[in-house]
């Protein structure tokens, strides 16, 4: 098998006595959006400076193109673009001007500014000042200037956050492209699944300094065919929750005759109407719902109680 473009194995981190990362192992393929996700202070931010070398591992290594990154350390950053939370600009002076300075920093062409500007599309407004441009053109700018050197590979420290929905799906837009027209591997954090899960093609979601899922979207996906629930409206709320019992569901009531029922699937759902119909309940709504994967994201990081009861919940009062 391929060995992945980065791999962590067992990386651990302590601020002093604190472990933020507890023997942590990333596996981000070539090729992927990997979108690292994990609630504030989960240690985003911390797992992106020790890829990027800023911060040296407690314990545990990091492979980055093959090689061991505290080896080869040099080279392999040559390789990666980087954008750690707002990018560090000049406000006074211009998108264009900004790229110009870290050109000649780094020695690149200078018909690279123009590829780059239009990669992120900035054209239009590259010789504004840049204490003009809304946040998102910021972040658009602060890739810009990650994608002089025309690395591999991205890491992008939460690259949404703060924008407002137009920016949120140009950054999209823009991050797609990136990894579909012009090859590179992005690795980017956030705290919101929302943001990213349209964006990204494998999750890793980090809780309590490890990982609590790694894996695909559709693996993602896969979880949340296992919590299907079905909302119903009856006339008899009591009566229903007794047959329903008696027949083996678990029950939550949500609202003055509207209960909730974990099921299986479709099929489950068409089951259990009939069994109310059967013992005299009249059935006015059914609604069938699998979980969100932000459910998902958010029961794997106890952010927020599940939505869909896998067990039998407590009595519920109908009184
Ligand atoms: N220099 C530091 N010294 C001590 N503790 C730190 C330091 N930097 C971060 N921490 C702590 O480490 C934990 C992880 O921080 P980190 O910034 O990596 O989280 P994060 O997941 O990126 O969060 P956010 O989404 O809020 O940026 C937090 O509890 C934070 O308070």
């Amino acid at each position: 098998m391929k060995e992945p473009l980065i791999s962590t194995h067992q990386l651990t981190y302590r601020y002093g006595p604190r472990e933020i990362l507890q023997g942590l192992d990333l596996q981000i393929p070539q090729g992927c959006i990997y979108g690292f996700l994990g609630p504030n202070g989960a240690g985003k931010t911390t797992t992106i400076r020790l890829l990027l070398g800023l911060l040296t591992p407690t314990s545990g290594s990091i492979r980055l193109f093959g090689r061991e990154l505290r080896e080869q350390r040099i080279p392999i950053l040559q390789r990666v673009g980087a954008l750690i939370e707002t990018p560090s600009l000049y406000r006074h002076l211009s998108g264009h001007d900004n790229l110009e300075v870290m050109r000649r920093m780094l020695g690149v062409e200078k018909k690279r500014i123009a590829e780059v500007l239009q990669i992120v599309r900035l054209q239009p407004d590259a010789h504004r000042p840049v204490k003009h441009y809304s946040l998102g053109m910021c972040q658009r700018l602060g890739i810009a200037l990650a994608l002089l050197s025309d690395p591999e590979l991205l890491i992008l420290d939460e690259p949404t956050n703060g924008l407002d929905p137009s920016g949120i799906r140009e950054m999209r837009e823009l991050l797609k492209d990136l990894n579909q027209e012009h090859g590179k591997t992005i690795f980017l954090s956030s705290h919101l699944l929302s943001e990213i899960e349209k964006t990204v093609s494998h999750v890793g979601i980090l809780h309590q300094g490890q990982l609590a899922f790694q894996g695909s979207v559709q693996e993602l996906q896969q979880a949340t065919l296992s919590a299907a629930y079905v909302e119903v409206e009856v006339d008899n709320p009591l009566m229903a929750k007794e047959i329903l019992l008696t027949n083996g569901y678990s029950v939550e009531k949500l609202g003055q005759n509207v209960i909730r029922v974990t099921v299986q699937d479709k099929e489950e759902a068409a089951v259990l109407n009939q069994c109310l119909v059967l013992g005299g309940v009249a059935v006015s709504g059914l609604a069938f719902s699998t979980q969100s994967l932000e459910d998902v994201f958010l029961s794997l990081t106890d952010a927020a109680p599940m939505k869909t009861q896998t067990s039998i919940p407590e009595p519920i009062s109908f009184a």
